[in-house]
């Protein structure tokens, strides 16, 4: 009877001190974050942040086990158009990452709100999950790279880019489509300023101004740049990609995505076990797993004359990019230019015809990786930072 109440007390004992060291990690970590918010409305005096109690990390063994809302360790910063909105929604397929449902946009339109807001918008997660948020107008905007930085100068980024002409088609598509119910909606040319060189050409073509800014405040094993065509093509290279940048085991497999033929995208296979989990991160049609039909809009051709202006004009600002990230894309295949989701369906078709060999992937080096993937649309080599662009 004595032993059996000792028990009871101990249980108690143990109950409280729990209880206790939860409440008060939770206390203090909503305290840094309120102290933050205030900072964060006056962004001119920020204070140095305790970033471990940002990243939502604390000393305590027990916290490693609550879910609870974290701030993103890992952010998909842009470029838009560039296979954002699928590339987060696939990440969320691991079992570690865990994403918020859409663009929070927290520093560029939110940022008054405050980092306690910006905090409550995550998803639950462990201390073992990466909670990555993305939102493609950052880096478009310096000031939101500044305040990026001053919450986590830690913090991994992720940058897609895309060939700069099918990021225009792919813009253009997106502005008619708003515009639909216009009676006359402008050429393709006529939309781009009517020459290679205006300002909403160059906005949207020039992706190493914006990059260089991120460089100069992060460091560049912080800043993975990837492209859009490699992500439609070979979907499970990109994703592994990430998977070793983010030091997060193998978990992607490729049952997890099926290609659909009628959308010309691989999509989330709705039988995959990873499938629900995903399902609760990214909007999605039911019945495919597909995204919606915002997602892959048929692009607008390009007249000959007009793409050829546009060819010699955007050349050296790709040659930029790639001396920028060491790393090249192959974006010559102008032909494909012109394609709309019929000519894209056969060209991934040409690519998924040889038979994979079965049974699961070595995780690569990126060098390895790169040497298998063939030099289609999309298809890249490495080249040294700053060395010879081929
Ligand atoms: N798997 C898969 N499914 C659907 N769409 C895919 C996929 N992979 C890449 N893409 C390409 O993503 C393009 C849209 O890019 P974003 O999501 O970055 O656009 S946005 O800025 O968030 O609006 C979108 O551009 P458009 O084809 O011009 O619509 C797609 O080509």
């Amino acid at each position: 009877m004595h032993k059996k109440v000792l028990g009871i007390l101990g249980v108690l004992t143990f109950s409280l001190y729990i209880f206790l060291v939860v409440t008060t990690s939770s206390q203090a970590h909503n305290k840094t974050l309120r102290q933050h918010r205030f900072s964060g409305q006056h962004a001119a005096f920020f204070e140095p942040l305790n970033t471990s109690a940002l990243d939502g990390k604390s000393s305590s063994l027990i916290s490693e086990f609550v879910r609870r809302r974290r701030l993103p360790t890992c952010l998909i910063i842009g470029f838009s158009k560039c296979g954002t909105t699928a590339l987060r929604g696939f990440l969320t397929l691991h079992p570690h990452i865990v994403s918020p449902l859409r663009e929070i946009r927290y520093f560029t339109m939110n940022f008054v709100r405050g980092l306690l807001w910006y905090r409550n918008q995550m998803p639950l997660s462990t201390a073992a999950q990466i909670t990555v948020e993305k939102s493609a107008g950052y880096i478009n905007t310096p000031v939101s790279i500044e305040r990026i930085h001053q919450m986590n100068a830690g913090v991994k980024l992720v940058v897609m880019v895309r060939d700069p002409i099918t990021r225009l088609q792919s813009e253009y598509a997106r502005c008619v489509s708003r515009n639909i119910s216009r009676p006359r909606v402008p050429s393709f040319q006529v939309w781009c300023g009517g020459a290679a060189h205006t300002s909403k050409v160059l906005r949207l073509i020039d992706y190493a101004t914006p990059l260089d800014n991120v460089y100069r405040l992060f460091r560049r094993d912080q800043v993975l740049v990837l492209s859009e065509e490699l992500l439609e093509e070979k979907p499970l290279d990109v994703l592994e990609e990430i998977e070793a940048f983010l030091d997060l085991r193998q978990a992607f497999s490729k049952t997890d995505l099926v290609y659909n033929k009628e959308k010309g995208f691989f999509c989330f296979n709705t039988s995959s076990t990873k499938y629900p989990k995903a399902k609760a991160s990214i909007v999605l049609n039911e019945k495919t797993g597909c995204l919606g039909s915002h997602k892959g809009r048929v692009h607008p051709e390009i007249g000959d004359k007009f793409l050829k202006e546009l060819t010699t004009f955007i050349r050296p600002f790709n040659q930029r990019l790639f001396h920028l990230i060491g790393r090249t894309f192959t974006w010559a295949n102008f032909k494909n230019h012109r394609v709309g989701v019929r000519a894209r369906r056969e060209i991934v078709e040409d690519l998924l015809s040889p038979v994979a060999p079965q049974g699961r992937r070595q995780r690569q080096t990126a060098a390895t990786r790169e040497e298998r993937v063939a030099p289609v649309r999309g298809g890249y080599t490495r080249s040294p930072p700053g060395g010879e662009i081929r």
